[in-house]
C-alpha cells in the first residue's frame, strides 16, 4: 500500500527534528511542505500572526478545528504557559493519528488533547465530557463552510465569554466568505482582517481574527 503524503511528512519529522523540540517539528514540516510536497499547514508566513494572535490573548483553554497532521497544534502548544490546555478536533482519523505521534514527537503531549469526531457532535461535549468551562481562544482550520454554524454552535454551547478571541484561516484561499459575511456583520464580534498568503505559495490569503463581544 503506497504511503499518504500525511505520512511522508511523519516520517520526515522522525528522521530530521528534534525530539521534545517543538520549534524544530514546526520548522521540520515546513522545509518538506516548501520543498518535497505541498500541504495546508497553516504554514510560516499566517504563522506568525498566529503567533502573535496567541501571545496577546495568553489563553489558558485554547479549541482548534482542523487539526490536520498537527503543525499547528505544535506551533500553539510551544507558546503556551505550562498549565495551559489546548483541545483540536480533527475529523479524519488518518489525520488524527498522524498529528498524535508528531504532537508526542514534539514533546507538548501534556498540553493537547485530540479529540476525533465530527465538530458538530464534539462541541457539545466540550463542557460536560472534557471539563471546559469558556474557551480564551479558538482556532478556525477545517472545512470552510463548517465555519459559520461551528462559530454560531459554540455561541449556543455557552462556550464563549466576552473576550474570547476566534481566529479563522482561509478568508480568501480556498475562501470562507457566506463566514466573513456572517461574523463582520454581527454586532457581538469586532472583527480584524489579516492579509498573508496561502502556505508555502505567492497567492494571496488572509486571515480573521474576530473577538467576542459578550
Ligand atoms: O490552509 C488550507 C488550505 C487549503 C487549500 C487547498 C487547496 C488549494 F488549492 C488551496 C488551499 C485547504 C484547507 C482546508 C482546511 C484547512 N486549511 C486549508
Ligand atoms: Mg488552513
Amino acid at each position: 500500500m503506497d504511503q499518504s503524503k500525511e505520512q511522508r511528512i511523519l516520517n520526515f519529522v522522525l528522521q530530521n527534528a528534534v525530539r521534545g523540540d517543538p520549534q524544530s517539528v514546526v520548522d521540520t514540516i515546513d522545509k518538506y511542505c516548501s520543498q518535497k510536497e505541498w500541504a495546508m499547514n497553516v504554514g510560516d508566513e499566517k504563522g506568525l500572526i498566529l503567533d502573535k494572535i496567541l501571545e496577546e490573548a495568553k489563553p489558558s483553554t485554547s479549541l482548534e478545528l482542523g487539526t490536520y497532521c498537527g503543525y499547528s497544534a505544535v506551533r500553539m502548544a510551544r507558546l503556551l504557559k505550562p498549565s495551559a490546555r489546548l483541545l483540536t478536533i480533527e475529523f479524519n482519523a488518518e489525520f488524527a493519528a498522524i498529528a498524535k505521534q508528531i504532537i508526542e514527537f514534539a514533546g507538548v503531549q501534556e498540553k493537547v488533547k485530540i479529540l476525533e469526531g465530527p465538530s458538530e457532535e464534539i462541541i457539545p461535549q466540550l463542557k460536560k465530557k472534557h471539563e471546559v468551562d469558556t474557551l480564551d481562544f479558538v482556532f478556525l482550520d477545517h472545512w470552510k463552510e463548517r465555519y459559520t454554524p461551528d462559530t454560531i454552535l459554540l455561541q449556543e454551547c455557552g462556550l464563549l465569554r466576552k473576550g474570547t478571541v476566534i481566529l479563522a484561516d482561509n478568508i480568501v484561499c480556498p475562501g470562507a466568505p457566506e463566514f466573513i459575511n456572517y461574523i463582520r456583520n454581527n454586532s457581538h464580534f469586532e472583527c480584524t482582517n489579516y492579509p498573508s498568503h496561502l502556505e508555502y505559495m505567492k497567492v494571496k490569503d488572509a486571515m480573521e481574527k474576530a473577538v467576542f463581544l459578550g
